[in-house]
């Protein structure tokens, strides 16, 4: 068989300051006319991907491209053709939207689209955009359940909005009755909740979905249903992510923590190495972090961060 020829494309995500991103419609005479796309196009020889970014966005609707850092990368394969789509967050750019190829645009809010149907390889760029900057993880082990329930209460007032509820130290009936207490005040406020390993147990409670522990991760041959993410350490774990069409995964450990000590690190130099190879889901760093690292977190090409300890101060 010869050897499949793969089509390297950039798309930007602009992105406005009240979250807004923004799709165009496909010029008609391409391949999915009519359909939903980010902006961008195809390299060209010898360009970079960032370099085709700022130049089709320049040609396609006359904006000059000032800030963008690459986020998500999909392989997909259509019948026109077999791409690889390095997706880049645009935070930064000057002049007005131009519809130079005919094309219609729309502004829209991370889940709550209003037009479609959006290119199949986009999916999970699309869920992508949804998840937070910082990911709280649950910790009732250290400080016991009334006290943790009380600050949960105190952080879902102050817009906690996602949630792992990971506590391997409780047996069965004690988790899914925390599960159970969690749940009734986090769809108060419209807060996903993910539970750790479970997916019967997620979808008998009507939770958001489910986050799986690494070992489990690489047991699994079925995605489970509505939200699902992963713990990994590693590019072999992080490919079964992928395989798997996770949503996210946390990649750790970055720093020495109070949980760990003492353990492998990988710090941001080995979690860039990692981020860099280019995943179709957010990456997050874990380990020892809290919400002051996000700008470190995020120079080192990552979501943001996943918190434990620090969540609940
Ligand atoms: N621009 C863009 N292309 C996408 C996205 N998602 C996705 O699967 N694609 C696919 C569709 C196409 O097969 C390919 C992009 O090719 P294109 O036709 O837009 O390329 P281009 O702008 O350079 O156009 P042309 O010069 O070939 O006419 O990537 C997306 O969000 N944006
Ligand atoms: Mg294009």
């Amino acid at each position: 068989m010869s050897e499949t020829k793969i089509t390297h494309v950039a798309a930007g995500i602009l992105i406005r300051a009240d979250g807004q991103f923004l799709l165009g419609s496909r010029p008609a005479g391409k391949p999915y006319a009519g359909w939903w796309e980010f902006p961008g196009g195809k390299l060209e020889s010898g360009e970079t991907a960032l370099q085709a970014l700022t130049r089709e966005l320049q040609e396609e609707m006359g904006i000059r491209v000032t800030a963008a850092q690459p986020w998500l990368v999909q392989t997909f394969v259509y019948p026109h053709a077999h791409v690889r789509l390095n997706f880049f967050k645009v935070s930064g750019w000057e002049g007005e939207l131009h519809p130079h190829e005919g094309q219609q645009f729309a502004w829209q809010t991370p889940g709550r689209l209003n037009v479609e149907p959006v290119l199949p390889a986009n999916t999970p760029i699309l869920r992508g955009l949804q998840l937070p900057a910082v990911l709280a993880f649950s910790n009732v082990a250290e400080l016991g359940e009334t006290a943790w329930l009380a600050t949960l209460q105190t952080q879902l007032a102050q817009g906690l909005r996602w949630l792992v509820l990971r506590e391997p130290q409780l047996d069965a009936d004690s988790y899914a009755a925390l599960a159970r207490q969690t749940l009734a005040l986090a769809q108060e406020h419209g807060c996903q909740v993910l539970l750790h390993g479970q997916p019967e147990l997620a979808e008998v409670l009507g939770a958001a979905g489910v986050h799986l522990p690494a070992r489990q991760l690489m047991q699994t041959t079925t995605r489970p249903g509505g939200w699902c993410g992963a713990s990994v350490h590693n590019a072999a774990e992080l490919a079964k992510a992928a395989e798997l069409g996770l949503d996210y995964v946390v990649l750790g450990t970055v720093a020495a923590s109070q949980s760990h000590p003492g353990g492998a690190t990988l710090g941001w130099d080995g979690f860039s190495a990692l981020v860099g190879q280019g995943w179709p889901f957010p990456v997050y760093g874990i380990g020892g972090l809290s919400a002051a690292d996000l700008d470190a977190a995020q120079a080192a090409g990552a979501q943001g961060v996943a918190i434990l300890r620090a969540a609940w101060r």
